[in-house]
Order: C-alpha cells, then sequence, then structure tokens
C-alpha cells in the first residue's frame, strides 16, 4: 500500500461521498420544492372557493398552511406580531407597495391588507403547501415570480346560477352584486384564455368538483413545468 494511497485515495473517496450527499439533498430539496408548490385558487366571488376550501382543510388538517399578512390595524390583545399578522405602520405598509413587496393588498375598514412573496415562501419552508385565495390581479403577479404555483380557477355553472347563489348567500347588498357579476365576467374571460390556469373546476354539483378539486391538488405530478 502505497504512501499516495493512504493520503489521496482517502479524501477522493470522501469527497465522492460528500459530492454524492449534496446531490442527494439537493435532489430531495427540490422533491420538496415540487411537493409544497404553492396552490392559488381563484375564481368569481360566490363561485364556492370558501366552500371548497373549508372541505380540504377538514380532510386534510396539516397539509396547507396560509401566508402571515401584513396590515396596518393595531393587533388585539390576543394577537402576536408575526404570528397572526406582522403588524406595520400605514408609512411602512406604503413603502412595501413602492417596493413591490406584496402580491396584494386591499383596504377595508381604513385598514390596509397585504400578501407579501416572502410570507408564501415561508409557509413552504415549514413544510407546508401554502394556499392563496386571491383575485384576478394578484393571480397575474402570482405568474411573475418564482414561486412556482399551481393555479387552479374555480367557476361558476353560469352568470345566472353565480347571480342566485350571491343572491342566497344573503351577505352582499344589490350594489356588491352587481359590482361582483360585472367582475366575474372578466374574471370567466380571463380563465377562458389558453394556459391561464392549470385546472378549471365548474363547481356545478359540489361532490363532484370537490373530487377534481382535491384529486388536482394531491396529485404533485401534474403540471410540473
Ligand atoms: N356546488 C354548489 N351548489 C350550490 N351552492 C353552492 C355550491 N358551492 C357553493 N355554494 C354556495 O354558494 C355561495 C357562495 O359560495 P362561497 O361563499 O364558497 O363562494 P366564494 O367563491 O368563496 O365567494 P367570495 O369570493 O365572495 O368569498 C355559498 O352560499 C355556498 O354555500
Amino acid at each position: 500500500m502505497s504512501f499516495f494511497y493512504f493520503f489521496h485515495r482517502p479524501s477522493t473517496i470522501l469527497r465522492k461521498v460528500f459530492i454524492y450527499r449534496i446531490f442527494t439533498d439537493l435532489k430531495k430539496m427540490t422533491t420538496i420544492a415540487a411537493e409544497l408548490r404553492p396552490i392559488v385558487v381563484s375564481g368569481p366571488s360566490g363561485s364556492g372557493k370558501s366552500t371548497l376550501l373549508k372541505r380540504l382543510f377538514q380532510d386534510y388538517p396539516d397539509k396547507f398552511g396560509f401566508s402571515v399578512s401584513h396590515t396596518t390595524r393595531s393587533p388585539r390583545p390576543n394577537e402576536i406580531d408575526n404570528v397572526h399578522y406582522h403588524f406595520v405602520t400605514r408609512e411602512k405598509f406604503k413603502e412595501l407597495i413602492e417596493k413591490n413587496y406584496f402580491l396584494e393588498y386591499t383596504e377595508f375598514s381604513n385598514n390596509l391588507y397585504g400578501t407579501s412573496i416572502s410570507a408564501v415562501k415561508k409557509v413552504a419552508e415549514q413544510g407546508k403547501i401554502c394556499i392563496l385565495d386571491i383575485e384576478l390581479e394578484g393571480v397575474k403577479l402570482v405568474k411573475k415570480t418564482d414561486l412556482n404555483a399551481r393555479f387552479i380557477f374555480i367557476s361558476p355553472p353560469s352568470i345566472e346560477v353565480l347571480e342566485k347563489r350571491l343572491r342566497d348567500r344573503g351577505t352582499e347588498s344589490e350594489d356588491a352584486i352587481q359590482a361582483r357579476l360585472d367582475a366575474a365576467k372578466k374574471e370567466l374571460a380571463y380563465a377562458a384564455e389558453k394556459g391561464s390556469h392549470d385546472l378549471i373546476v365548474v363547481n356545478d354539483i359540489l361532490d363532484v368538483a370537490y373530487e377534481q378539486f382535491q384529486n388536482f391538488i394531491n396529485n404533485n405530478n401534474n403540471n410540473d413545468g
């Protein structure tokens, strides 16, 4: 056994083991990343997103997570900063808007609320799939990021059925119903564009829609591109 063998050969083996481990770790990380791709659920108001998501969370309580939003409202007594929300001042929030920090933000009751790209990424870091229930403009923004999300569109069977469901839900004023129906037409037109979503679920019979919805979500091999 030569001097060369003792001092060169083992280190070559170690180097190979080291490279192998980096390779397998990277492969594992890539697989995990693929399995934990965020899922964007969009569709007209009243199409049934909340109904389908509620059922999904009941069936799979530990699999999914939500991103922690930013807000300018004050914390309630039981709320913890960076856990329930990232509480920020209005000035800070506006600064973040300027920096394109948010995928989506909205003003509600004089307070701003926003979903950041980094908050979505953090959900996957915790081993969960982030579900984003967002509107059309937010969907388009997610597509411009490196989040590698999957996109599901929930469609009503028709505008007439959508209108009936909104009325029956009884949560909106007449003006709000009309605004939602106008927005729905734009959203349906976008969904009709080829490649806009990975899956379109027509929510006619709830059980059938839910089956398609959860099959897609639980099958990570669809749309790996
Ligand atoms: N397949 C279905 N058949 C009949 N009614 C349904 C069906 N799916 C949902 N609904 C009803 O339609 C109404 C709207 O559904 P839901 O609130 O889930 O819509 P949404 O897309 O989450 O709306 P928003 O974006 O305004 O929150 C609810 O009253 C719900 O119970």
